[in-house]
């Protein structure tokens, strides 16, 4: 069995609010990743359970209520079956998922069409945002402290919602099983259910399922792959699986590479693949059943600008971007042109389909 990613668990409640601090940011340079303990004290299981309840409604809807609210190149709306490519170099198709991206709600009420089978969901949606929001924000300013940014607050005000519309996303997320595919789109063992990328926000947390493994991490040497359990070992007594926080390309342009904006994957259970013998990794995998996680994808401000922040850490470390990651090697200027070309070579139909009704026009 694949040897998992030793990826730290940290409760962010501990009355030393400096060693929490400085092991975030240790995590953060190390891995890219954190488990926060889930405490229910940001945010509670119930609301989790929830956001779940109203994804599976949501992707159970008839497709007609889906694809009407069909992704648009603001990043809101549903994207089907292998539409989203994250790792068009490598793959011979789109990812093997489906998922749904809320952008930002104004008085509860979302500024995107939802599918009926959820509108009577969507304060509670909005909730589970805002609550996703506000942790995200205790983790920036637990960054800038580790880091002594000067000031301390200084990623957190550019996530200040006062500052301007953010390209930040809350997505439900469903990938099928290999035996729920049609036999017409069937998966190789080649075929993963989201390409290896990374983030393009600051931060995202993400949700996950007991017993629905299949997230993979790109270890530092650039070649081996490892399981991120959803119930790491430590956290098996707690409520709630622990909050999965990664760090994106934003933090990572930030600190000029030293906080790592970690590559990751979703692969179809082991057991599913062929010709590996059945492993399931952890143990509590159901191959044959629907996967589905949440991620909350943290941007700052539109025009905010990604040069490195006033840090001696920072200004000390010599080691560049992040390697593996092609983006990495661009300077880019703000947020905004960032999620752009992000989005622009994933969603290669949306930008053509529109790019050659222009061009007939
Ligand atoms: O579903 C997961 O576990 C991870 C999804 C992911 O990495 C993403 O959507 O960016
Ligand atoms: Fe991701």
């Amino acid at each position: 069995m694949a040897k998992i990613a030793n990826i730290p668990i940290i409760d962010i409640s501990g009355d030393d609010q400096t060693r929490v601090a400085k092991d975030l940011v240790e995590a953060a340079i190390e891995h890219g990743f954190v488990y926060i303990k889930n405490t229910g004290e940001d945010i509670p299981a119930e609301a989790i359970d929830g956001a779940f309840e109203i994804s599976k409604r949501l992707f159970e809807a008839p497709l007609s209520e889906k694809q009407a609210c069909t992704i648009q190149k603001n990043n809101r709306g549903w994207s089907g079956m292998n539409y989203e490519t994250l790792d068009p170099a490598n793959q011979r198709v789109g990812d093997f998922k489906e998922a749904f991206n809320f952008g930002s709600f104004l008085h509860h009420r979302a500024q995107q069409p939802l599918p009926p089978s959820i509108t009577a969901d969507e304060a509670r949606i909005s909730a589970f945002r805002d609550l996703c929001y506000q942790l995200s924000l205790k983790l920036t300013t637990l960054l800038g402290h580790g880091l002594a940014v000067d000031p301390p607050t200084f990623f957190t005000s550019a996530h200040e919602r006062a500052r301007g519309p953010s390209g930040t996303i809350l997505r439900f997320l469903r990938y099928p099983p290999r035996s729920a595919l049609p036999s017409t789109a069937a998966a190789t063992a080649e075929d993963v259910r989201a390409g290896a990328h990374s983030d393009y926000g600051s931060l995202t947390l993400l949700f996950r399922l007991r017993g629905q493994p299949g997230l993979e991490v790109l270890l530092a040497d650039g070649a081996t792959w490892a399981p991120v359990p959803v119930v790491p070992p430590g956290a098996e007594g707690d409520a709630a699986p622990p909050v999965l926080v990664n760090v994106g390309d934003l933090l990572s342009y930030w600190t000029g590479g030293l906080l790592r904006s970690t590559v990751h994957r979703v692969v179809f259970p082991r057991g599913e693949r062929e010709g590996d013998g059945g492993v399931v990794v952890e143990g509590e995998g159901d191959g044959a059943a629907m996967r589905y996680s949440i991620a909350y994808f943290c941007h700052p401000f539109g025009g905010a600008e990604l040069g490195p922040v006033p840090s001696e850490r920072v200004r000390g470390y010599k080691g560049g971007l992040a390697e593996g990651n092609p983006y990495a090697e661009r300077r880019v200027m703000t947020a905004d042109e960032h999620l752009k070309m992000r989005l622009k070579a994933s969603y290669a139909q949306l930008y053509e389909e529109k790019d050659k009704a222009k061009e007939e026009a």
